[in-house]
């Protein structure tokens, strides 16, 4: 334990389409908030400013009067909206920097597998203009698999399918590396869309995304079970009258409206298994395959891509905190030759 862990000037973000969460070492997660901003348009021509951050502006989202505009400024992992990712980026560090004594953090950053070097760079300028010193990438994968406790500067092989809000990724892990990794948009807003448009088909009735994913994370279910349905009231707008209306919503439904999405996911983890290595394959075939993300969270989805693929399938000790505990952990091999080739 570093006695001086209070003056830890190193930090790692896990920047998510969904939430972003900041981790000190010695310290935990120090920061988790939704990755959603609150902008003010002014009169003059189209500037605006940036009125809340994080859960503030989260809970304006689809509620808010004409000259605000609650947006999420990171669509399927990446950067959508550059000005707006940079000042909540600000924000969020020096919320964090307030509480301490911190000069310029050392920062690491989970990025998406997939992501360009442009996205890659916006993402280091984003966090250098927020008052880091120096900026260092991992990609999402790699920072689960650390954060799941996998063994990934062994030679043996290891899975992890990161299931966030934009974007899930399969990767396959030795030896510090990515052998196989891929990144599909299909994610938990996925999940939410899924359920909007099955809401709206089934039960006649609009619902806004912040209720979709209630419903999915109360009676949300990867496998029927028809036997103990669970059901949820919730409100929305019936499209015949026009009117708000209150409604149940049962879990036998939801997991119709998530087989398409959750198909997506099982294609996509098949795929990996039929291109990985042989040697690797066995070392999953006996390790199994393991969950991070909040998605992971989602009702029996580990018993959904077991009876999928064969093989055992186990979530993640808090998926949520995953990533960033990951990257955090990293931190501590950013001056070992040996292990720092994890950083791209
Ligand atoms: N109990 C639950 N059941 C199902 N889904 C859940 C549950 N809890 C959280 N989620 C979903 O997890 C997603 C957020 O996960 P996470 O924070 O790992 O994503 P992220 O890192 O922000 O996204 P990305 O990795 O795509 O950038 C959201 O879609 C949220 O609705």
């Amino acid at each position: 334990m570093n006695l001086f862990g209070f003056l830890s000037n190193n930090i790692a973000i896990d920047l998510g389409t969904a939430n972003t969460l900041i981790f000190i070492p010695n310290k935990g997660v120090v920061l988790d908030e939704p990755t959603v901003v609150a902008l003010r348009t002014t009169n003059h021509a189209s500037r605006s400013t940036v009125t809340a951050v994080g859960a503030d502006a989260k809970q304006m989202l689809g509620r808010t009067p004409a000259d605000i505009t609650a947006i999420r400024p990171l669509k399927d992992g990446v950067i959508s909206d550059f000005d707006v990712t940079q000042q909540m980026l600000k924000h969020f560090i020096s919320k964090v920097k307030a509480k301490r004594f911190m000069a310029q953090p050392k920062v690491v950053v989970c990025v998406p597998y997939k992501s360009t070097m442009i996205e890659r760079k916006a993402i280091r300028a984003a966090v250098m203009s927020a008052g880091a010193s120096r900026v260092l990438l991992i990609e999402e994968p790699m920072a689960a698999a650390i954060g799941a406790g996998l063994p990934v500067h062994e030679a043996s092989g290891s899975m992890i399918v990161d299931i966030g809000g934009g974007t899930t990724e399969i990767a396959v892990i030795a030896l510090s590396g990515c052998v196989y990794a891929e990144s599909i948009r299909i994610g938990g807003d996925i999940f939410d869309d899924a359920i909007i448009t099955y809401v709206r088909r089934t039960y006649g009735c609009v619902i806004g995304e912040t209720t979709a994913e209630r419903i999915k994370q109360e009676v949300g279910s990867a496998l029927d079970n028809q036997d103990r349905p669970l059901e949820v009231e919730v409100r929305g707008r019936s499209m015949a009258e026009g009117m708000p209306t209150t409604f149940t919503v049962n879990s036998t439904d939801i997991q119709k409206a998530l087989r398409e999405p959750l198909n997506g996911i099982i294609n996509s983890i098949k795929s990996a298994l039929e291109q990985t290595p042989p040697e690797l394959s066995s070392d999953i075939a006996e390790r199994g395959i393991v969950l991070t993300g909040g998605g992971a969270l989602l009702r029996d989805l580990d018993k959904f891509i077991s009876k999928e693929t064969g093989l055992p399938v186990s979530v993640a000790e808090d998926p949520l905190t995953c990533v960033s505990r990951g990257a955090g952990k990293a931190l501590e091999f950013i001056n070992n030759r040996n292990l720092n080739m994890i950083f791209v």
